[in-house]
């Protein structure tokens, strides 16, 4: 019989780092409902890891170059990871080298990777998720399949990187990838097998991107 009580050891990455430059102001701090979408993700990450979660063990991780910018709109449960630059090279360097930071410092198994500007996002779908990632794991799929890297949700053109599981062991090979100058998640990910999170609604991967995305946004609420 599978054991599906054990606990399961996840910690959540948001990613905070970008130059929003569709925006043309800091997305983090955009109000949604009232509330500042990294809070909106954040508060997210938070009902499904900790102790808010039971069962679900961890720490949730803002990576971002400026934490000053956000450390008053966050809980103080949230750890902050300042992003530095790569020799040579100065911030932003993208979302696949701020999670290669944020990685170094999780110490579970797994992570939930989430990007800053996902304004759909909810506890409920989100907890959804982590169930399935528990039931991957429980049915010795996980045990199976030592070698895969991720659980994410597909879409037409590839996976959704800033919306789903990586294993922590992953990094050896995140670091090598960038290493040798990678910086697409899509090229990283296509060198390694990953499972796929299977979702019934498309609506959560909605990333507001620029000042239409907003207004369809308002529209929609
Ligand atoms: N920590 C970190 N996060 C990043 C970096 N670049 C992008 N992100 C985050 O990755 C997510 C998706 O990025 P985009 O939607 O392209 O956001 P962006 O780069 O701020 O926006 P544009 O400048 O308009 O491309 C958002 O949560 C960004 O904050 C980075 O260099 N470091
Ligand atoms: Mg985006």
């Amino acid at each position: 019989m599978p054991n599906t009580n054990y606990h399961l050891a996840l910690s959540g990455i948001v990613l905070a780092g970008g130059l929003s430059s569709r925006m043309g102001r800091d997305k983090a701090l955009i109000p949604v409902e009232g509330v500042p979408l990294l809070r909106r993700v954040c508060d997210v990450a938070l009902s499904c890891i900790g102790e808010a979660s039971g069962k679900v063990s961890g720490q949730v991780y803002i990576v971002t170059p400026w934490p000053e910018r956000y450390v008053d709109i966050l809980p103080e449960t949230c750890r902050f990871v300042r992003e530095v630059p790569l020799p040579e090279e100065s911030t932003p360097h993208g979302p696949l080298v701020g999670f290669a930071q944020g990685l170094a410092h999780v110490e579970t198994d797994w992570v939930l990777l989430l990007a800053c500007d996902l304004p759909q996002l909810n506890a409920e779908v989100v907890q959804g998720w982590v169930k399935q990632l528990q039931q991957t794991r429980d049915n010795g799929i996980d045990q199976r399949s030592p070698y895969g890297i991720a659980l994410l949700p597909r879409n037409p053109k590839g996976w959704e990187p800033l919306c789903g599981f990586y294993r922590r062991q992953c990094l050896p090979s995140l670091t090598e990838f960038i290493n040798q100058g990678g910086r697409s998640f899509q090229r990283w990910l296509a060198q390694h097998p990953v499972q796929e999170l299977l979702v019934s609604d498309t609506r959560p991967f909605f990333n507001c991107n620029t000042p239409a995305d907003l207004e369809q946004l308002e529209i929609q609420n």
